[in-house]
């Protein structure tokens, strides 16, 4: 990476303030902003909240020849200064892995609720249209490639700017033709998606979430940073239904053409889709849509999907996901196959019992999932008596313990609360907290601090018509305690152990 076609992007970006090398003909080997990763002749960036001088001298130590950052470090070798070091970051990188963006479709999910399960779907509908050419940055798992070392867990929703063009630049180099991706809050707050434009951008919903230390400073905020997705995509998809609509949908509009912004929503005329909820099961769903829309690429979007994982959250979901692919370039036919094959790790997994009901797994961990969950349950299957098992975070989202009981005055009448990635609290506390929010005359209350435990009692103690809703950990295989993942089976593997234990009991 030369350091004039570096400067040149930086000061297109007004973000470039003064150098001290002596030639901007020099060329950077190499491009690292952790001091661990530098290497010879390379370029460092010196970022980070937690940032120390000695990094960048361990980066010198490790072959770094100049630093780029918002301040004089007064080390030996030269800086690049600038007026923002994130965004210099993300420019700098997209430079250094030569912009892999404009060789992919980047389609991007965000909401508070539903993107990895959104992220999901859509990677399934299009890798029948474009076989071995998907790639998918979730919260869970990465796809670059065709290999199944192309996959792998991950470590944030949204990666920093320097991994995610990275990432991008080997799914490129793999043969990726598209790219399936969550956009987290964060991504903005900390311009980790810097100066990308998705080809796709889709805002499916927003209740207050990630607000406190370290993350957004109030609800605003949150909202600002979600609606630049809206500002940086070609073609834009909302959901009607939501909460602030009218400011999403003019955020959309200020650099996006009516035409290609497309909103979807239930009963909804003025959409752009409208679904009909025609069928809910306890493990899938049908719905139809309706177009309203002269756009020929939609026409024959009007038919009949059923998406294999339940709740019309889910067919919220899967119609926002009908029309990213379908700007894509994915058949209908893609479209019903993809959907009614996905399963999302954690998301809405069912296991039914022989004598206990049928018991949910579910990520849900703040009152919006908790309360779109619970409320679907209750109103589709009104007859049965719902029983969940769940804690709340400790260290974080405080105000989610009240929401969680207001979910469960709603719509449960048994809860069985328990530990939920504790962290430097006591797991009990959080568990009273929540209780001292239930109405009792409405839910009974047990407080069982072993997760196992709690999930045992839960379902041993249900009967047949029973749902039994374990949530907030999907298939997490750690409880975060005291700093430390702490290994812990996981809630799948816990309730098939007990399953199984009361089946040999029958
Ligand atoms: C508060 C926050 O968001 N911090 C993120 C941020 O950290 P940072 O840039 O401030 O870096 P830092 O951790 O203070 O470290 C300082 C710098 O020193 C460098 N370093 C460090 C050690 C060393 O020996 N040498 C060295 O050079 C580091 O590489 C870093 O550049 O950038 C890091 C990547 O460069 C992230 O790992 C880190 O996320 C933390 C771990 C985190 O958990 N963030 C959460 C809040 C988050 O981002 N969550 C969202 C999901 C939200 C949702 O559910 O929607 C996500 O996208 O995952
Ligand atoms: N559209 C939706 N509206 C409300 N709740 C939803 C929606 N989609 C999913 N959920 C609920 O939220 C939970 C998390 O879903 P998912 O992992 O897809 O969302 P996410 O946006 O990736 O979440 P997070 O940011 O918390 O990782 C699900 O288990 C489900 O209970």
């Amino acid at each position: 990476m030369r350091a004039n076609q570096l400067i040149a992007l930086l000061q297109e970006h007004n973000l470039f303030l003064s150098t001290t090398l002596n030639s901007d003909d020099v060329d950077f080997a190499s491009l690292a902003y952790d001091s661990r990763k530098a290497s010879a002749n390379g370029l460092f960036v010196c970022k980070g909240f937690n940032f120390s001088v000695d990094y960048l001298q361990s980066a010198i130590s490790n072959g770094a020849i100049a630093y780029l950052a918002e301040k004089d470090y007064g080390v030996d070798v030269p800086v690049i200064l600038v007026t923002d070091v994130r965004k210099a970051l993300s420019l700098a990188a997209q430079l250094y892995f030569g912009f892999p963006q404009n060789d992919l479709f980047v389609i991007g999910y965000t909401g508070t609720k539903g993107k990895t399960t959104s992220t999901y779907l859509t990677t399934n509908i299009l890798s029948r249209t474009f076989p071995q050419q998907v790639a998918m940055f979730s919260t869970i798992n990465h796809i670059i490639g065709p290999k199944p070392e192309d996959q792998y867990r991950a470590h944030l929703t949204t990666a920093e700017s320097f991994d995610l063009f990275h990432e991008m630049r080997q799914a490129v180099d793999n043969g990726q033709k598209v790219l399936v991706m969550e956009v987290a809050s964060q991504a903005y707050l900390l311009d980790r998606v810097y100066g990308l434009t998705f080809d796709v951008g889709i805002f499916l919903n927003i209740s207050p979430d990630h607000i406190g230390i370290n993350e957004h400073p109030n609800f605003a905020n949150y909202l600002f940073c979600k609606m630049q997705l809206m500002l940086n995509s070609r073609a834009c998809i909302v959901d009607a239904d939501m909460d602030h609509f009218e400011e999403v949908y003019a955020a959309a509009k200020v650099s996006t053409a009516p035409e290609n912004i497309f909103t979807y929503g239930f009963n909804q005329d003025a959409a752009t889709l409208s679904i009909t909820s025609s069928e809910a099961t306890l493990t899938d769903s049908q719905f139809g849509l309706t177009v309203h829309s002269e756009d020929d690429r939609l026409a024959e979007l009007a038919t009949s999907y059923n998406v294999s994982v339940p709740g019309d959250f889910n067919q919220s979901n899967a119609t926002a996901t009908i029309l990213a692919s379908r700007l894509a370039g994915a058949s209908v036919a893609d479209m019903q196959a993809g959907l009614a094959n996905t399963s999302i790790p954690g998301r809405m997994e069912s296991m039914t019992t022989k004598n206990h009901g049928t018991i949910y797994i579910d990520y849900a961990h703040d009152w919006g999932s908790m309360n779109a969950l619970l409320s679907f349950l209750h109103t589709q299957f009104p007859d049965h008596h719902i029983t969940a098992v769940l804690g709340s975070t400790g260290d974080k989202g405080e105000d989610r313990r009240e929401g969680f009981a207001k979910a469960l005055n709603d719509y449960a009448d048994t809860a069985f609360l328990t530990t939920d990635d504790p962290g430097h609290e006591d797991p009990i506390a959080i568990a009273k907290e929540i209780d001292s929010h239930i109405d009792h005359n409405k839910v009974s209350v047990t407080i069982i601090p072993r997760r196992e435990d709690a999930i045992q009692h839960a379902i041993a103690s249900a009967t047949n018509d029973d749902l039994v809703v374990l949530a907030g950990k999907g298939e997490d295989a750690y409880q975060k305690i005291n700093g430390v993942d702490t290994p812990y089976p996981s809630d799948p593997v816990v309730a098939q152990e007990v399953i199984d234990g009361l089946a040999d009991e029958n």
